[in-house]
């Protein structure tokens, strides 16, 4: 299996007034070819200023990122970046929006059209491709980001916390609906959250961060796939993986 993304010693710090806030400090982490990895770390450990360098969005005070074996000169193509905040145009359908990265690519109109309704309907969004986004809900365009960030073709896809906000049932099911992508495309995910449940349910391995990006627990996830949230929570295997992670979780927050 070949490293997509090599984190080697990042440190990030900010800077404002004269006062500097480190937000990582000497993180190194290894993003192997068509994994599916979870972050998990509590609110303010680091992890969106981990995911913008891994994306070439931001620069490292110090060491380095390497994409495929070379350092990051600044955002690519062949990352896809699901951000926290909503970054749909405004004055673009749900279907232009969607239809946008494949625009700036070059790809062909009914080629683009047929590819971007097929993702609007992945999420569940088909009746709703004419919509705009001010007439959707938070979940909404969510999901209508993520169709967005799917078309870009990008094989390597950062998300941050993208289902946070959505309610438990939607969230379940565009979990599922990632984990089956995955399962079809191969393509290596890098996936944000501070739930473990959220975690265990998606990644095959999670890494968890304690502050300043302090890997606690770097874990295997030997569960079968496809996992079904019921199920899953009274496999012994989940509950006991839930606990190991919980534990680490704590060790973390201890002073
Ligand atoms: N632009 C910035 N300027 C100053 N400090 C920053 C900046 N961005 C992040 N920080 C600080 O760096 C630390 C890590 O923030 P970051 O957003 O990476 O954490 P997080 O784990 O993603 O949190 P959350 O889960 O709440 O999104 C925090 O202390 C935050 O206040």
């Amino acid at each position: 299996m070949s490293t997509v993304l090599e984190v080697e010693h990042l440190t990030k710090e900010f800077q404002r007034d004269d006062v500097a806030t480190v937000a990582l400090r000497d993180f190194s982490l290894s993003i192997e070819e068509g994994t599916l990895v979870t972050i998990l770390g509590r609110s303010g450990c680091g992890k969106s200023t981990m995911l913008n360098l891994l994306s070439g969005l931001s620069k490292p005070t110090s060491g380095r990122v390497l994409h495929r074996g070379s350092p990051h000169s600044g955002p690519t193509p062949d990352i896809g970046y699901l951000t926290q905040t909503d970054t749909l145009m405004p004055w673009r359908s749900v279907q232009r929006n969607v239809e946008m990265p494949m625009e700036i690519a070059g790809t062909g109109k009914a080629e683009r059209e047929a590819k971007a309704r097929e993702l609007i309907a992945t999420v569940g969004l088909a009746d709703f491709a004419d919509s705009y986004p001010r007439e959707l809900s938070g979940g909404m365009r969510r999901r209508a980001s993520l169709a967005r960030m799917l078309a870009n073709g990008a094989e390597t896809i950062l998300m941050d916390e993208p289902f946070g906000a959505l309610d438990a049932q939607l969230r379940s099911e565009l979990q599922r609906e990632l984990a089956r992508l995955w399962s079809a495309t191969g393509h290596t995910i890098v996936f944000v959250t501070h739930d473990i449940e959220e975690a265990l349910l998606l990644g095959d391995r999670v890494v968890v961060l304690g502050p300043l990006g302090t890997v606690l627990l770097d874990q295997e996830i030997d569960l079968d796939r496809p996992r079904d949230p019921d199920e899953a929570k009274v496999d012994p295997r989940f509950v006991e993986l839930h606990a190991t992670l919980a534990s680490a979780l704590k060790k973390g927050a201890r002073p």
